[in-house]
């Protein structure tokens, strides 16, 4: 049905049916005029802030009466047009715009893809390929330094490559918005706020733990998350926590943050790190060969936070230009440079290390965990340290069956799968396995 009709249809429900005040409909309603966004989206274009302001009061009964001319629920907003064409026109602009990144921008080609991130790499291309279905929103939680901006950021550009209008936000960067437009006390700013967020595609907040927790800030973030929901239009968060472990939110916020999917970005395992690494040391220029044990070395000690791993190669540059240019920087070498750095503690790791740890805990002995005793202890113990060499060093399963008295690849998987449903099933067994792996890393 064409817009107009529709808004007129309204106007005469509203004035016959007595559903508003009929000096409002005559000021407000009849004086303004539908816009369609998309068919499940209108905006009402109003003459003054404040007849925004009054008929936001009567939403609830525009969105029934919409519901009964269209046979469907859609989204209500009132806008005054100077704002609706203000965001309209960002909007055009950024269409014309045949769109390059500058220079550095985050993006999917520069994030290294390794075990440790590849959950988390294949959910924010899949929102790319398929915004606001199935994985909406996608939650993305991690340590510090893992990637995570650099996911959102990728989904961000990429997002914008493909022409959706998306809106990226700090979460400190939001509540400064949201505390900004409450703190007028005007509620056409905050109608304004709104409008302008519900006008992208894509909206990404980055470090949701960061949120004010204050109520009406809270208030704000759910109608947000319920009207892109509600419209198919995707939302990207970031979190250090699962949103379970999240403090403050209400539980209806953790639900709907739950409601799509979340993933992990996990601390990085040695070979991606190990790759990060050689890409690093590429994308910087390098001249200086450097040797494949030393990169190892300081995949091992330093892979905990990407961010550290880019301090270090900027080290070895500078250690690059102080010397010659056929000088291959070797094991020696970085070991001496980085003697004073703290390490990940991961530079001793092996698969003893991780034995003798687990032997420990359960009392038995190295011959036991290669051997063919089958008590629980030693069972468990075995198959844990297998479990370890597996996650912590990402030894393939018939490294494995090699270090633990020639096995066979098949019998490591079994072993490694049982570990993990008893991860899954046994919270003690849970806690045991983390502080086990505590142990061994060093933290
Ligand atoms: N897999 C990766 N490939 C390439 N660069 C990466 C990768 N992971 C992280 N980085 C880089 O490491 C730096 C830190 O990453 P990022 O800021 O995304 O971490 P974060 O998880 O958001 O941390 P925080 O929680 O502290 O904000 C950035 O420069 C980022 O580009």
């Amino acid at each position: 049905m064409e817009t107009k009709k529709i808004w007129d249809q309204l106007v005469f429900k509203l004035t016959k049916e007595k559903l508003i005040d009929q000096d409002i409909i005559e000021e407000y309603v009849a004086t303004s005029e539908l816009h369609k966004l998309s068919d499940k989206e209108f905006v009402v274009l109003v003459r003054s802030n404040l007849g925004v302001t009054i008929l936001n009061e009567f939403k609830d009964v525009f969105i029934y009466e919409f519901k009964k001319i269209l046979n469907d629920y859609v989204s209500v907003e009132f806008s005054t047009k100077e704002v609706f064409d203000k965001n309209h026109k960002k909007e055009e602009k950024k269409e014309n715009n045949s769109l390059t990144l500058p220079a550095g921008a985050l993006t999917f080609d520069n994030f290294i893809v390794g075990s440790s991130n590849k959950q988390a790499n294949l959910a924010a291309k899949s929102v790319i390929a398929n915004p606001g279905s199935s994985f909406n929103p996608l939650f993305i939680y991690g340590d510090s330094g893992l990637g995570k901006t650099h996911l959102l950021q990728a989904i961000k550009n990429q997002a914008s490559l493909n022409d959706k209008k998306v809106l990226y936000l700090t979460s400190e960067e939001f509540t400064k918005k949201v505390v900004n437009a409450l703190n007028k006390g005007d509620l056409s700013e905050i109608e304004e706020l709104k409008m302008e967020i519900n006008s992208n595609e894509f909206f990404i907040l980055d470090d949701v733990q960061f949120l004010s927790k204050k109520d009406k800030t809270n208030e704000f973030f759910f109608n947000i998350i319920n009207n892109f929901t509600d419209n198919g239009k995707q939302l990207v968060f970031s979190s250090d926590k699962t949103p379970e472990l999240l403090n403050g939110f209400d539980k209806r916020m953790i639900t709907r943050f739950n409601s799509g999917l979340s993933t992990p970005i996990n601390s990085l395992d040695i070979p991606t790190a190990k790759l990060i690494i050689e890409w690093e040391i590429k994308k910087q220029g390098l001249k200086q060969k450097v040797k494949e044990d030393a990169v190892v070395y300081l995949a091992q000690n330093f892979s905990d936070d990407v961010r550290k791993i880019k301090g270090l190669v900027n080290r070895l540059l500078f250690f690059g230009i102080q010397n010659d240019l056929g000088h291959v920087i070797d094991l020696e070498d970085v070991i001496d440079l980085f003697k004073d750095t703290p390490s990940a503690n991961l530079g001793l790791l092996n698969v003893k290390k991780i034995k003798e740890v687990v032997a420990k805990k359960y009392d038995v002995t190295l011959k036991a965990i290669d051997g063919k005793a089958r008590t629980t202890a030693i069972k468990n113990a075995r198959h844990l340290s297998m479990y370890f060499a597996k996650i912590i060093l990402n030894h393939t399963s018939t490294q494995i069956g090699a270090e633990f008295g020639g096995r066979d690849h098949s019998t490591v998987l079994s072993a490694i799968s049982r570990i993990e449903k008893l991860i899954y099933k046994e919270k003690e067994f849970k806690k045991i396995v983390e502080s086990l792996k505590n142990e061994i890393i060093g933290k």
